[in-house]
């Protein structure tokens, strides 16, 4: 719920580019380095008095909110900057993850980006970032901000004093006094000011000579549940828009692989042409698996069933986007299709629902995932429907529903548990978590799912137990390196006896079983309670097999540490 807060909040401005900062270079607009200073340069962005009282560092700019109220900010430029013209899914997830390195750090974000492709970028951030718990907020200027008449100070001005003094813990844009929920924009206006509009969901909040904030439309934060940040986006999905006449083969080429999924824009209330030929190539790709999702043309309104031309889209496999913008419907699908492990029904299921308050769903519409093919679902379909009062009867069971899917391998009931708010760190009554489940169960999917949520590889259960020890124990070589991946290590507890266990692996010829426990990182070389290694075990027992595999460790070749793999980034 949006509130004001007290004094001396921290906040990060990440510049990408755009015409805010833009200057003019033989004739044209090239984006432009050193918006921070700038802005250390205008009072109404920093107060320099403060900041030297204070003795703040020299890239700290303080805004003078009131004069009992400091806002104090960083300005993080991006290399390189662009115009936005040029932005990417990847630029974006970039962004995503430098908020996620700062979030500890910071009480809101603003993205300073470029007007033009500003609706996809926070529709995609708004789907990358999950749990928000503080505000994102994404702004711009149709005019640089160094023109002497230019909406950029009052567009920055604004999104840091949303950002500063709310706490509005959703990705927004902020534009020329109103502020957006960021997947319900879209740009309308090449030149004025007013160059956004969100036609389906009313503002925010809207300042004038108060702030008035739209409490009821304001999504609320879950719980405490910790910040995800979905980096797997798929990029291979399309958008096409319909025209009267559209020829079938042109549909067909577009439709060709790698496209796996396509955001189709038609005409009025989600119509299109019934050509059989035309229907024909749309249903054949909604058959070879790629998901179409209908969203309309018009600014304003919805996808509806009224038309027989509407049906006939239906008919042919497609899935309605309802209200969406098309920039949300694109970032949903690239978000939905990224999700690794997911039934194609599943994927379908989940376009349906409203994920991030980026589209209204039908009057009466549950706008859930049909769980009714598992008991498991079943029982969490149950309480998808319970009332709100009944939060305490479902955060005591969704831990334990947790575990079992996860050891099911049941992604879609964990992704359903997900959208109740459930913390899939949570213990159950033995203290494993949903990771130690997938783990002893082998569910390679799951343990992606998990990790990919950024639970704790290394919990321990109450026996003192990791992940990565019941993977071992399971002798499951995918889970493990996914742990390992992770960075997950056994701990000098897990390895006290590992030589006495190793013997007893090397006796019974399990060269399986002595590959998990190598995969893991344990030293096969210790000894065993009677002080001989596994490799002399080996070799008395005579399996010429487990004798190679000890032998080729003792070159050097021993145990690896495969630690997470740190990317580079732009920013
Ligand atoms: N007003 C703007 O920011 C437009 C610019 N071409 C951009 O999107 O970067």
């Amino acid at each position: 719920m949006a509130r004001a807060l007290g004094p001396q909040r921290r906040l990060l401005a990440v510049y990408t580019g755009g015409t805010i900062g833009m200057r003019s270079e033989q004739g044209v607009l090239v984006p432009g380095s050193g918006l921070a200073a700038v802005l250390r340069t205008l009072p109404m962005f920093h107060d320099e008095e403060h900041a030297r009282a204070c003795g703040l560092p020299e890239n700290t700019l303080v805004l003078p909110v009131s004069p009992d109220q400091r806002v104090i900010y960083r300005v993080l430029e991006c290399q390189p900057l662009f115009d936005s013209s040029d932005m990417t899914i990847t630029e974006w997830v970039q962004i995503a993850q430098t908020i996620e390195r700062h979030y500890g750090q910071y009480d809101g974000f603003v993205v300073i980006h470029g007007t033009d492709t500003m609706a996809f970028a926070a529709s995609v951030l708004s789907f990358v970032l999950e749990n928000l718990q503080k505000p994102v907020i994404l702004t711009g200027a149709q005019v640089p901000i160094h023109a002497l008449w230019n909406d950029g100070r009052e567009n920055l001005l604004g999104a840091l004093l949303m950002a500063g003094q709310y706490v509005i813990p959703e990705v927004c844009l902020f534009f020329q006094n109103q502020l957006f929920r960021g997947n319900r924009v879209t740009k309308v206006d090449s030149r004025r000011f007013a160059a956004f509009c969100s036609p389906n969901l009313p503002p925010l909040a809207v300042v004038g000579t108060d702030v008035t904030i739209n409490q009821e439309l304001v999504r609320k934060a879950r719980g405490k549940a910790p910040l995800v940040v979905h980096s797997c986006m798929e990029r291979d999905v399309g958008l096409l828009r319909l025209y009267p006449g559209i020829p079938a083969a042109l549909v067909r080429a577009f439709l060709q692989p790698p496209l796996k999924g396509l955001v189709m824009e038609t005409f009025g209330s989600g119509n299109g042409p019934t050509k059989p030929d035309l229907l024909r190539e749309l249903q054949a790709a909604a058959e070879r698996g790629l998901i179409i999702v209908n969203c309309t043309h018009c600014l304003q309104g919805a996808v509806t069933s009224d038309y027989a031309a509407g049906m006939a889209m239906a008919g042919a496999g497609i899935v309605s986007g309802s209200d969406m913008t098309s920039e949300a419907a694109l970032a949903k699908l690239s978000y939905v299709l990224g999700q690794p492990g997911l039934s194609l029904d599943c994927r379908k299921e989940l376009l349906a629902r409203d994920l991030r308050g980026e589209m209204t769903l039908p009057a009466g519409a549950k706008g859930q995932p049909s769980l009714s093919r598992s008991t498991l679902g079943r029982g969490v379909a149950q309480l998808l429907t319970l009332s709100q009062e009944a939060d305490a009867v479902r955060d005591a069971v969704a831990p334990s529903l947790a575990c079992a899917a996860a050891h099911a391998g049941n992604l879609e009931v964990l992704q359903a548990l997900v959208e109740l708010g459930s913390d899939l760190s949570l213990e159950n009554f033995n203290g494993q978590t949903p990771l130690h489940a997938a783990a002893r169960g082998g569910q390679a999917g799951a343990v992606t799912m998990l990790l990919q949520r950024g639970v704790d590889v290394d919990s321990r259960d109450e026996d003192g137990l990791s992940p990565l020890l019941l993977a071992v124990k399971g002798r499951h070589r995918g889970v493990i390196e996914l742990l390992r991946a992770a960075g997950a290590c056994l701990s000098p507890g897990e390895l006290e006896d590992v030589g006495t266990e190793l013997c007893r692996l090397a006796s019974r010829a399990d060269l399986e079983g002595l590959q998990s426990w190598w995969q893991a990182g344990a030293d096969l070389g210790r000894p065993g309670y009677d002080g001989r290694s596994a490799l002399l075990v080996a070799e008395a027992t005579g399996n010429l097999e487990v004798v190679t595999f000890l032998q080729s460790l003792q070159g050097g070749a021993g145990a690896q540490a495969s630690g997470p793999e740190v990317l580079p980034g732009v920013y």
